[in-house]
């Protein structure tokens, strides 16, 4: 099956591939810049005499071939999504025929991957730190590449940093010395499995590491490092029990490194080292999960990976379901279902809320064309894609047989990209004797249609008590007895869900129950960042005065983006908080990251 064209790249890799990148870089802390030049390796898939490269704000100084020769190259621009570095191999290249190119280059002020920070803005506040973000087309603004998921190539690098911090990949270290002038710390990296460009990933700061097992260890500044060695102390038995359930792990090492708080995401699944948001240092180990969902990506995702942006809910859809089975695995399949179902309700249903849904961006396979990503990514593929997955389970009706398909699946693709083409042709051969069953399921409304999809069924042992206690808070005007007990039992999972319960019925709540609510749960009080963030929220969307500073602070403390999104959506607009909520973002701009500052900026847009 041939797999349509990645919209979000302006690379010819139709015509030639990209095999390996070789990337020498110096981190220039003062001017902000990554300083240096790569080698790509590259082989022409058909006859062909130029390389189309993604780029996006890099100067390019000078492109040669080896060995050495000059080669004439021109930068065009590529409306939306950046520019396109295009070079003349000064030759017509037979198929199959390899070429190497040098580029000098260094990335442009403000490429959209890194955030530098000063020592100030970091955790500890002792030395600057920079951080990379390349999901899902920054990666040319740190190396002209080809920016597409649907090249897959290997990398090594060399790179300098200033002394006494330490440099980390999305790779095998190999090596740290000092450099010949002694001005220098000098780390090498071998990424040697084959990985789309939106996985390379460089973090540099003060950084201590932790180890955990024989291939897993966690990294964070020093003074988070034993929280950090506390939290994710399970990370070892979650790779274990991963394993058993998607088939070997195949990166070598799985290492998490703790980011400053700015760091947009809860988790970027980086090979060999996942990113992760301080957030998730909750003290009790309850908000693994995200852990979980990031090693499930070392299969579903790094492994199998989107042929292209459009068809993101075969990386997320597929790792939430993943990350449910780990959970169930472990936990029980009664957590599993508790996991899906509040998947569904208390976050599928407000994000097609929140878009509307007739909205383009609320339909599993997207229509990009030459917009960012970045201004499409949502929920919907994470939460629709894997109530799809589990729609399909059960019309199966047999989950160890289902099970089975995944592991076979992730053998099919593994090392190579898919489309859902050849995911839905591939479920069809495989249940060859369900085709009437599967027929059943309305693959147009799952796929193209926007909106919500009918819900699957759930066992709702443990969401019923959450829905239980809620309903105590919204269906009466007096303060329930005995409550805090029966919370105060609950996982923080279920204590979550009670308070999305509430939020999902405000309009039936009343703020006049905000103080006592607070109270009851210690709410103002709470480290667990999720039931801390919902609980703004109610008190943001009942407009309950209270709750400003505390908002205003949460919004400006923590850039992960599914926290201070819908917290600075919900301050611009409440009257009473815009003008402070909009001077509050402008000021910190400098100090945010460069992704979030554009998802804030659209919100004040919209
Ligand atoms: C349908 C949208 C099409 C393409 C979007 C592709 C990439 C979106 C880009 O914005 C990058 C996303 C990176 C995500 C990384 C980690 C997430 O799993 C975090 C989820 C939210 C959180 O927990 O903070
Ligand atoms: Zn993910």
């Amino acid at each position: 099956m041939v797999h349509p064209l990645d919209p979000s790249t302006g690379s010819n890799y139709t015509e030639i591939h990209v095999e390996s990148y070789d990337l020498t870089w110096k981190i220039d802390f003062e001017r902000e810049k990554i300083e240096g030049s790569v080698d790509v390796e590259l082989k022409a898939v058909k006859s062909t005499n130029q390389v189309l490269l993604d780029t996006r704000a890099l100067e390019i100084r000078e492109v040669s071939s080896n060995p050495a020769e000059n080669l004439k190259f021109e930068v065009l621009e590529n409306p939306g999504l950046g520019q396109i570095l295009k070079i003349d191999t000064g030759k017509q290249l037979a198929e199959g025929e390899k070429i190497k190119l040098r580029i000098a280059y260094s990335t442009g002020k403000n490429a959209t991957a890194l955030q530098f920070l000063t020592a100030d803005q970091t955790t500890d506040g002792k030395a600057p730190y920079l951080f990379s973000q390349c999901q899902a087309i920054n990666a040319r603004s740190i190396v002209p590449c080809m920016d597409t998921p649907s090249v897959k190539s290997t990398y090594r690098s060399t790179v300098h940093v200033p002394l006494g911090l330490t440099c980390l990949m999305s790779a095998i270290g190999k090596s740290h010395e000092k450099s010949a002038c002694g001005k220098f710390e000098v780390f090498k990296f071998e990424q040697p499995v084959q990985i789309p460009a939106y996985l390379l990933a460089i973090v540099v700061g003060r950084l201590e590491s932790r180890k955990i097992s024989e291939r897993c260890a966690v990294w964070a500044e020093p003074s988070q490092a034993s929280a950090a060695e506390y939290e994710f102390a399970e990370t070892e038995s979650i790779l274990k029990v991963a394993e058993n359930v998607a088939g070997p792990y195949v990166w070598g090492r799985y290492d998490l490194v703790v980011l400053p708080a700015s760091f947009p995401f809860g988790g970027m699944e980086n090979p060999c080292l996942t990113f992760i948001t301080p957030t998730l240092l909750a003290g009790d180990r309850s908000l693994v999960n995200v852990i979980a969902h990031e090693i499930a990506h070392s299969w579903t995702g790094n492994l199998v990976t989107n042929f292209s942006w459009e068809h993101f809910w075969l990386n997320e859809g597929f790792t939430v379901f993943l990350e449910r089975k780990i959970h169930g695995r472990m936990h029980g399949e009664k957590e599993r279902q508790f996991e899906c179902q509040q998947g569904f309700e208390n976050t599928l249903i407000p994000t097609v809320k929140t878009w509307g849904p007739d909205h383009e961006f609320t339909k599993l396979i997207q229509k990009l064309g030459n917009i960012d990503p970045d201004e499409a990514f949502s929920s919907i593929p994470y939460e629709k894609g894997s109530a799809l997955l589990l729609t399909i389970e059960q019309a199966i009706g047999d989950n160890s047989r289902f099970e089975e398909f995944l592991r076979s699946y992730i053998q099919k693709f593994a090392y190579k990209t898919v489309s859902t083409d050849e995911f839905q042709e591939y479920l069809y051969s495989s249940f060859s004797d369900k085709r009437i069953i599967l027929d059943n399921i309305d693959w147009n409304l799952w796929l193209n249609s926007p909106g919500l999809p009918p819900k699957p069924k759930f066992d709702t042992t443990l969401t019923d008590e959450c829905k239980k206690l809620a309903g105590n808070w919204t269906r009466s005007t007096e303060i329930p007895a005995g409550t805090e007990t029966i919370y105060e039992k609950m996982s923080s999972a279920q204590k979550l869900a009670v308070i999305d319960e509430i939020r999902a019925n405000r309009g039936v709540f009343g703020v006049e129950k905000m103080p006592a609510l607070t109270e009851a749960y210690k709410l103002d009080k709470v480290k667990h960042s999720e039931i801390k963030f919902s609980w703004l929220l109610l008190g943001l969307d009942t407009k309950f005065e209270p709750i400003i500073e505390p908002s205003l602070a949460f919004a400006a403390a923590v850039g992960r983006m599914k926290y201070c999104k819908p917290i600075y959506r919900a301050l611009f607009n409440w009257q009473a908080t815009r003008s402070r909520a909009i001077a509050q973002f402008q000021q910190n701009i400098p100090k945010m990251n460069p992704i979030t500052v554009k998802a804030i900026q659209g919100l004040l847009k919209a």
